[in-house]
């Protein structure tokens, strides 16, 4: 939580104001983040200052595992945070590949689960991340990427965190995720649980102990319609203890997730927060 306040704050005193051509809004502006989670001890870094939504976030990720590529398919595991980017975004909605309401294109699981080859044929990198891992075998090259630019028109949004590269030492696994873009206030709050979530759940899977998860940010801005809450609101609270998350331990293979888990499969105890903040979310 800490580091969290840390980096608001060093936006807040120290960021520069960029313009924003995709969504017409200026946004106060650090290059250059890196959080560390620790879950080895299981500490979640779940936002204190504000009540925050930590199952839509888990369903994002979770999502992002089962391929998906469609706003309703998100809504049905429990979230509703693709709904704007798939259908109110004036340039995706004009665009020809837009497969219709709820549409997202082909952005992370649904490249990631099914890379075209450029010699034919495609790659699930998951599956083969996943293989590998319960396997023991660390190829040095165990990364789970989204990012493809020759299928940005494809998409209504480039992925942000676009990297998640998987580490063996031992018995013990590790997670880098690197971020290009983020909005500090509203995507953070859920990218820090990401992260946190995908590093227990692949150590689960592939039988091993999660280690630690470092999560690197290179472009983290507050949109100037965030920035009086969070200056003024947030950051005049006081954290609180973090609470602990409990995964169903009857997930043991990458199918359970594909298939029937849900978000009453994971459980947050001792949560102490303060109220809801209501950030306005830019298009
Ligand atoms: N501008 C922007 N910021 C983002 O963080 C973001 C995007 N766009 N586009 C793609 C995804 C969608 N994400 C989102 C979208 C909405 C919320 C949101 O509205 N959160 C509220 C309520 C969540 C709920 O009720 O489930 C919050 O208070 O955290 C959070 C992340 C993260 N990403
Ligand atoms: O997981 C996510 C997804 C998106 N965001 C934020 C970061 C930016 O504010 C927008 C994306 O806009 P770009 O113009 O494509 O950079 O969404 C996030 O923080 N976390």
């Amino acid at each position: 939580m800490k580091q969290y306040l840390d980096l608001c704050n060093r936006i807040v005193n120290e960021g520069v104001w960029v313009e924003n051509e995709r969504t017409g809004k200026r946004c106060l502006t650090v290059i250059n983040a890196d959080l560390t989670y620790d879950v080895a001890n299981n500490e979640f870094p779940l936002v204190t200052t504000r009540k925050s939504f930590w199952k839509s976030a888990i369903a994002e990720i979770i999502g992002y595992i089962r391929g998906y590529d469609n706003a309703a398919d998100f809504r049905a595991l429990g979230t509703k945070t693709w709904d704007a980017n798939a259908n109110d975004n004036p340039a995706w909605l004009a665009n020809p590949h837009r497969k219709g309401k709820d549409d997202m294109g082909y952005v992370y699981g649904a490249c990631a689960r099914n890379w075209a080859k450029p010699h034919g044929g495609t790659v699930d990198l998951l599956r083969q991340i996943i293989d590998d891992l319960s396997n023991g075998i660390d190829n040095r090259g165990e990364i789970l990427t989204f990012f493809n630019p020759g299928a940005f028109e494809l998409g209504c949004l480039r992925p942000c965190m676009y990297s998640h590269h998987f580490s063996l030492l031992g018995d013990t696994l590790y997670l880098n995720s690197t971020q290009r873009s983020c909005d500090v206030p509203l995507g953070l709050n859920f990218n820090m649980v990401q992260v946190h979530v995908l590093l227990a759940l692949v150590a689960q899977i592939t039988g091993h102990k999660a280690g630690q998860a470092y999560h690197k940010i290179v472009n983290a801005h507050i949109y100037e319609d965030q920035l009086a809450l969070m200056r003024d609101v947030q950051l005049k609270r006081e954290p609180l203890p973090q609470p602990k998350l409990h995964i169903n331990p009857k997930i043991k293979t990458l199918e359970d997730l594909e298939t029937w888990v849900t978000m009453d499969d994971f459980q947050v105890t001792d949560y102490q927060h303060h109220d809801a903040i209501k950030y306005p979310f830019s298009v």
